[in-house]
């Protein structure tokens, strides 16, 4: 089924400078009604100011935003929203519960809060202090907090750094049902390059520039080079580039009298940042 593409966030030239450093260059973001879309950067490449800045929290010096005909500093655009920052913004003093149910407070409407206990496993550590939970329960619950207004976009500032693999998956688990079930926009800044796999769409930033951006599978197929290699009875192993596997496959079945293993490695996110930038992301 064919579906229509709706426009939900356009960014146009978007710039912050701070004194005289250039945070983020003039650019342009569109974000889809739907879509998962990673911002990938290393460290300082200007992707929490970007966020910071389509979020509301700082003016940009330059450009503009447009969410379904609103800008980041109505308030409107605000109730439409949610916001995981990199550092959480709960007290640390409340227990859980009292931190959802003063955010919940602040909405006319607030979104029923048992499906989001349930979804994000909150009922054990309901009473507990938000400053005693672990990173990954912490996170659990900054992401519960930021679904409280039941916002169209949600806004992810690397919101996996330091948790484990589980934790990381039973989160992404989460997010990919909400997006199914309830249409739920996704802007995730990461430098987790495997966190950007299952993208829609990613933007790749460095130096405060979008430096490229595409579907996971067109970046990599202009990146990145799929490398077959070859091992021969006799003779030199030998590397092959590949359009694809089926290029793969056919060059095995050729040669398949010849050689005695073979070994296949397909473009990845990192060939990507390396190709792009000269270095490894982390
Ligand atoms: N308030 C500020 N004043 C001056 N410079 C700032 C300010 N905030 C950010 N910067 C600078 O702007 C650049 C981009 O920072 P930003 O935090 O957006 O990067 P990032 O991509 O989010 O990095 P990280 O992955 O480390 O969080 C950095 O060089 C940073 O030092």
């Amino acid at each position: 089924m064919e579906m229509t593409i709706m426009k939900l966030l356009q960014a146009t030239s978007l710039t912050k400078k701070f004194q005289n450093k250039i945070a983020v260059n003039s650019i342009n973001l569109t974000i889809n009604k739907g879509d998962f879309v990673a911002l990938l950067g290393p460290n300082g490449a200007g992707k929490s100011t970007t966020i910071n800045m389509l979020t509301g929290v700082i003016q940009p010096t330059d450009g503009r935003i447009d969410f379904d005909g609103r800008t980041s500093n109505n308030c409107e655009y605000k109730n439409k929203i949610g916001v995981v920052f990199q550092n959480s913004v709960l007290d640390d003093n409340l227990s859980v519960k009292d931190n959802i149910m003063a955010r919940a407070r602040m909405y006319n409407k607030p979104t029923q809060i048992q499906p989001l206990i349930n979804k994000f496993g909150l009922e054990s550590i309901w009473k507990q202090k938000y400053g005693s939970l672990s990173g990954g329960q912490k996170r659990r619950v900054d992401i519960a907090r930021a679904l409280i207004n039941s916002p169209e976009l949600l806004f992810l500032d690397e919101p996996s750094t330091g948790l484990d693999i589980q934790t990381r998956t039973a989160i992404w688990n989460v997010l990919d049902e909400l997006r199914h079930n309830m249409g739920l926009t996704v802007i995730l800044t990461t430098h987790y390059l495997e966190e950007t796999q299952n993208a829609d769409y990613v933007y790749i930033i460095d130096q405060g520039k979008i430096i490229a951006e595409d579907t996971v599978d067109q970046l990599q197929k202009k990146y990145t080079k799929n490398i077959l290699t070859l091992y021969y009875q006799n003779g030199e192993p030998k590397n092959i580039t590949v359009s694809d596997k089926n290029q793969a496959i056919q060059i095995l079945s050729k040669n398949s009298q010849v050689i005695s293993d073979f070994a296949y490695r397909p473009g990845t996110m990192n060939d990507v940042f390396m190709n792009l930038t000269g270095k490894e992301i982390r």
